[in-house]
């Protein structure tokens, strides 16, 4: 036996299937709870999670013999990195499983919104006929910036390949990665010739509210916005503020700043941001397609062979 893995989030079966073929015994308690899984992870050398709760601190001192914790996904912005590293446990995550389902969701966002897809439908709900309110743009001909050009960024470059546009990208860890889809350039260039700004960077203590107010008010005005990476990344109230002046013309959110019921209806700009009529909103699903849960499960039990 190789070990013992705690899955204490929606996984596919298939994650259990291939780390039992590698010689790990597998419990999969998705709907195990977080003082649940604290009273039994002594007896795991590792663990397989999604988001469900944050493998902090405390969780891992809860087990001395953790080798490893399985991110079944991109983002490792809920597990404590820094204590995981002290302690020498391998970190896995497989932002190769959903890369495509990200970037197909952000295309999605950027072609609604330019042809104000949100607007038109919920007219003609109501009765509304307006065809010259309506009017989209191309994507042909613009400039598309990218932050962070990662498995998720290089996936949207990819997407964008064929609509004809320019594709600009900053990576503040890399250099030399102009690429067939994407020209690698400065994050002053991108801000300076950007008609659409989509991020793909993880949550870190750097990048927490870099889209605030003074980061927003270089770019031109008539921007299209996508946000498919994580929602505190950004100032909300600085977005709203920008539609309202029409430097952002709309805004794809499929992440916020603060997720789920009831806490997000509690924040003091959900009400302007539901009402906003330039603003598409999806609950945190840009890489969770039902292929994604497949291959991202696949890729990480693959993975499962490094430690
Ligand atoms: O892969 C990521 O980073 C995601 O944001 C997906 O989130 P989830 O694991 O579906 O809660």
């Amino acid at each position: 036996m190789n070990g013992k893995i705690l899955i204490v989030d929606d996984l596919h079966p298939v994650f259990k299937i291939m780390a039992e073929q590698l010689g790990y015994e597998v419990d999969d308690l998705p709907l195990i709870t977080r003082a649940e899984t604290l009273a039994v992870i002594s007896g795991y050398d590792g663990i397989a999670v999604r988001t469900k709760f944050k493998i902090d601190r405390e969780l891992m001192e809860a087990a001395p013999g953790l080798k490893f914790v399985a991110r079944a996904g991109a983002g490792l912005d809920n597990i404590d990195e820094a204590y995981a590293k002290e302690r020498n446990i391998k970190l896995l995550n497989a932002p190769e499983g959903n890369r495509d389902a990200v970037g197909e969701h952000a295309m999605g966002m950027l072609l609604s919104l330019i042809n104000t897809h949100r607007k038109a439908d919920m007219e003609i709900r109501n009765g509304i006929w307006d065809r010259e309110g309506n009017r989209g743009w191309e994507l042909k001909g613009k400039t598309v910036g990218i932050i962070g050009y990662g498995f998720m960024g290089s996936s949207m470059a990819r997407k964008l390949s064929g609509f004809e546009v320019k594709v600009l990208a900053y990576d503040k860890y890399k250099t030399g990665f102009s690429d067939a889809y994407a020209q690698e350039c400065s994050m002053e260039e991108i801000v300076k010739h950007s008609d659409v700004l989509s991020l793909h960077i993880p949550l870190t203590s750097e990048t927490r509210q870099m889209v605030d107010e003074e980061y927003l008010y270089h770019f031109k005005k008539n921007i299209f916005f996508i946000n498919t990476a994580r929602g505190e990344i950004v100032n909300t109230k600085a977005v709203l503020a920008a539609i309202k002046s029409g430097k952002i013309l709309g805004a794809g959110l499929d992440v916020l700043e603060v997720e789920k019921f009831p806490a997000l209806a509690e924040q003091d700009w959900f009400t302007e941001l539901k009402e906003s009529e330039k603003v598409i909103l999806t609950p945190h699903v840009g890489g969770w397609t039902f292929d994604s849960y497949r291959k991202i499960s696949e890729v990480l039990a693959d993975k499962l062979e490094q430690i």
